[in-house]
């Protein structure tokens, strides 16, 4: 991290491109888009017809000739060319003229922990397309650890669990990098398609699109609330509209396996460790990020599961782009470790 914070402050944009949202910090005005990653086409026409909130809206909604698309998946820009144009939409014409106006527009950009140089080139190209003249990368794990204001650049352990919505990063930091990293391909989505497979299996129930899951549902239920909730669907057989009474313990089990994942990959994160930072992990404990960190209960499953204190960062969704945003504005100071004179 010191040697690219000169680079990071050069930038006068952030930006987080995720397989569920999109997000873009700029400089000292804060956070100007925070949308779905998502399009829609007329596919006889070719045309854009509506991106993010909107796009979303229409998922699984759409006539034939209408398709609703998402250009990230897995961290990775799936559909360049969607995606740039995707980006046009959700920042508008009077931010992208301010930027034109701008001969040396540098873009920082989020980037999963070991991502692939192709996963970094298509980032590049895509925010290229915004009139960037350059793009930097930063690791979305000390980005988030920066937003959620841990002392990322202090000889001091901090462990990161960034959950999206198609990974869960984790990562232990000292000295402003990241000493041991784990990638789960468990997220958001993953926890969605427990609860969705559930219903299917034991209630023949199809749930609407899982960006409308009922959310209520999964809500108490890391809490331990015994109250049945009620969900509508469609009937599996009939197709004809159903609603159900689900008992919240069996859709704790449900999760149960994409939690497991996580918890597998805390532990050999921890495994990788020295022992010194270890032990200071068990005061400080976990700090959660990402989206799918908001689900209720979250830090108790987690903390039950590691022996270990673990905290939701406050605003856990936006938490790596303000990161990269602070990093931006100078906010950060890095540890100079310069030779010692003599
Ligand atoms: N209130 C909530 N409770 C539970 N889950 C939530 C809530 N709000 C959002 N999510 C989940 O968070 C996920 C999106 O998280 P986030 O915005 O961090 O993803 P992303 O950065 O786009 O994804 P990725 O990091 O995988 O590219 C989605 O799967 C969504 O279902």
């Amino acid at each position: 991290m010191p040697e690219s914070l000169e680079h990071l402050r050069r930038c006068s944009v952030a930006v987080d491109l995720g397989a569920a949202r999109t997000r873009v910090y700029v400089k000292n005005s804060g956070l100007v888009v925070d949308e779905p990653s998502v399009a829609a086409v007329n596919t006889r026409t070719g045309a854009l017809i509506a991106v993010g909130e909107l796009a979303e809206r229409m998922t699984g909604r759409t006539p034939q000739h209408i398709r609703v698309c998402r250009p990230v998946s897995g961290g990775t820009v799936v559909d360049i060319d969607m995606a740039q144009r995707m980006l046009r939409h959700l920042i508008g014409d009077k931010l992208r003229r301010a930027w034109r106006r701008k001969p040396t527009l540098r873009i920082a950009a989020c980037t999963p922990h070991d991502s692939e140089p192709l996963t970094q080139r298509a980032a590049v190209e895509t925010l290229t397309a915004l009139g960037a003249r350059r793009v930097e990368l930063a690791n979305t794990l000390v980005c988030a650890a920066v937003g959620a204001g841990l002392p990322v650049e202090r000889p001091e352990a901090t462990m990161m669990v960034v959950c999206g919505a198609s990974t869960t990063q984790v990562a232990v930091l000292s000295l402003g990098s990241i000493v041991a990293a784990e990638t789960i391909p468990v997220g958001g989505h993953s926890i969605d398609h427990a609860v969705a497979e559930y219903l299917r299996g034991k209630h023949e129930l199809v749930m609407p699109h899982p960006t409308t899951r009922p959310l209520d549902l999964i809500l108490d239920v890391a809490h331990g609330s015994g109250e049945p909730a009620e969900v509508h669907g469609r009937d599996v057989a009939t197709g004809l509209a159903r609603s159900v009474v689900v008992d919240r313990e069996n859709i704790r089990r449900a999760i149960g396996t994409p939690l497991t994942a996580v918890l597998d990959g805390i532990r050999a994160v921890l495994r990788q460790c020295p022992p010194d930072l270890v032990a200071d992990l068990s005061d400080r404990g976990i700090m959660l990020a990402g989206g799918s960190a908001l689900l209720p209960g979250l830090d108790t499953m987690l903390s039950q599961g590691t022996g270990m204190p673990a905290h939701t960062a406050e605003r856990p969704d936006t938490c790596a782009v303000r990161g990269l945003g602070a990093m931006l504005e100078g906010k950060v100071r890095p540890l100079h470790l310069d030779p010692l004179a003599g």
